[in-house]
Parts: structure tokens; C-alpha cells; sequence
């Protein structure tokens, strides 16, 4: 690890045939939504993968938008995005663990999803997570999302069928 960085990032993958990513982000907090975009455009450019943006109201929306678009078979993967500051009552912690538990629960059947729903105490966590410049969680994200795509699609085929004998 170098310099300021505060854990290993895995270089990026590299496709030999096109990736069609899906951002999901919640705007709840809108200028933290764009800076997550922004840095999730960025890597998944990188990668050379077409990108499509939907919005949702929040981040409780977002499983299930990609539950929807995972029926259309459109998409290699998906990357969601928004954040969650902690207000006055227990509904952070409802918005918090269903929009994670359900995310997970789309990644074990198979969908290809880096989580960028930022979970914060106050809009300064948030800021410097967000920034592309900064901790660039949206971009961590879509790397998440890309590397998925990469080993599904490096394990298609590589099933060991009927009659295999070790
Ligand atoms: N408090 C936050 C929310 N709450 C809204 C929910 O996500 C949801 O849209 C509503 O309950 C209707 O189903 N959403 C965020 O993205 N961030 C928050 O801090
Ligand atoms: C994270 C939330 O759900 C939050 O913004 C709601 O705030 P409150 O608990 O004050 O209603």
C-alpha cells in the first residue's frame, strides 16, 4: 500500500467484449449522489463499459430497481449508489440494513453488484467519501460491480457438467 491509501485496490479487469453497467442511485442528498456518479463514471470508463443512470427516491428503492432491471437480463452488473445520514429515530437502521441485506440477497442469486450506498453519522462523512478525489466510494463501487462481471464471465462455461470424474 502506498501514500495515504487506506486498503489494497485490486487493479481493474480488462473485457475483451462490451460491458453494460446500471447505476442505481438514490438523490436523497443530491450532491453527494452526483460525486458518487461521477466517480463510478469514471472507473467504469476506465473499463471501457457503457453506463446507464436511473434514479430512485431512495436508497430503500434501490434493491428493488435492480431486482427490475435484473428481469430484463440487460445489464453484466450493477452498481448502487446513495447515502444515509443518521436522523433522530430508528428508521437509519431500517434504510441501512434493508437496502444492504436486500443488495446481498440480489448478489447471491447471481446479480453482479458493487454496494455504494454510503451509511454516515453526518454530511461530513458523507462529503469526503463521495468525492471522486477523495475516499471515491462510488467509484470503489463500480471496481466492485467490474471485477463481479470478470469472474462470472471468466467461470461461464467452466462447469464440470455431467459424468465429470476428478
Ligand atoms: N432517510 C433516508 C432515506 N429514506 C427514504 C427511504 O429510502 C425510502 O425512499 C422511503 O422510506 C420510501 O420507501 N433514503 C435515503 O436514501 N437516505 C436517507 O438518509
Ligand atoms: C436516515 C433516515 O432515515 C433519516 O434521515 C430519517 O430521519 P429521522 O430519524 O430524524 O426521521
Amino acid at each position: 500500500m502506498a501514500g495515504s491509501e487506506t486498503h489494497y485496490t485490486l487493479p481493474l479487469p480488462v473485457f475483451d467484449r462490451p460491458v453494460r453497467l446500471l447505476v442505481v442511485v438514490a438523490p436523497y442528498y443530491k450532491d453527494i449522489a452526483d460525486n458518487l456518479v461521477a466517480g463510478a463514471r469514471a472507473v467504469a470508463a476506465q473499463c471501457g463499459a457503457d453506463v446507464e443512470v436511473v434514479e430512485v427516491p431512495g436508497a430503500l428503492e434501490v434493491p428493488t430497481a435492480i431486482a427490475m432491471a435484473e428481469r430484463l437480463a440487460k445489464y453484466d452488473g450493477y452498481v448502487a449508489l446513495g447515502c444515509v445520514i443518521r436522523g433522530e429515530t430508528t428508521h437509519y437502521d431500517t434504510v441501512c440494513n434493508d437496502s444492504s441485506r436486500a443488495i446481498s440477497l440480489l448478489g447471491l442469486q447471481g446479480a453482479c453488484i458493487g454496494n455504494g450506498i454510503l451509511t454516515v453519522e453526518n454530511r461530513a462523512q458523507a462529503e469526503v467519501r463521495a468525492d471522486p478525489a477523495g475516499q471515491n466510494k462510488g467509484g470503489g463501487a463500480a471496481a466492485a460491480a467490474l471485477h463481479l462481471i470478470a469472474l462470472s464471465r471468466n467461470w461461464a462455461g467452466q462447469t464440470k457438467g455431467i459424468g465429470f470424474r476428478a
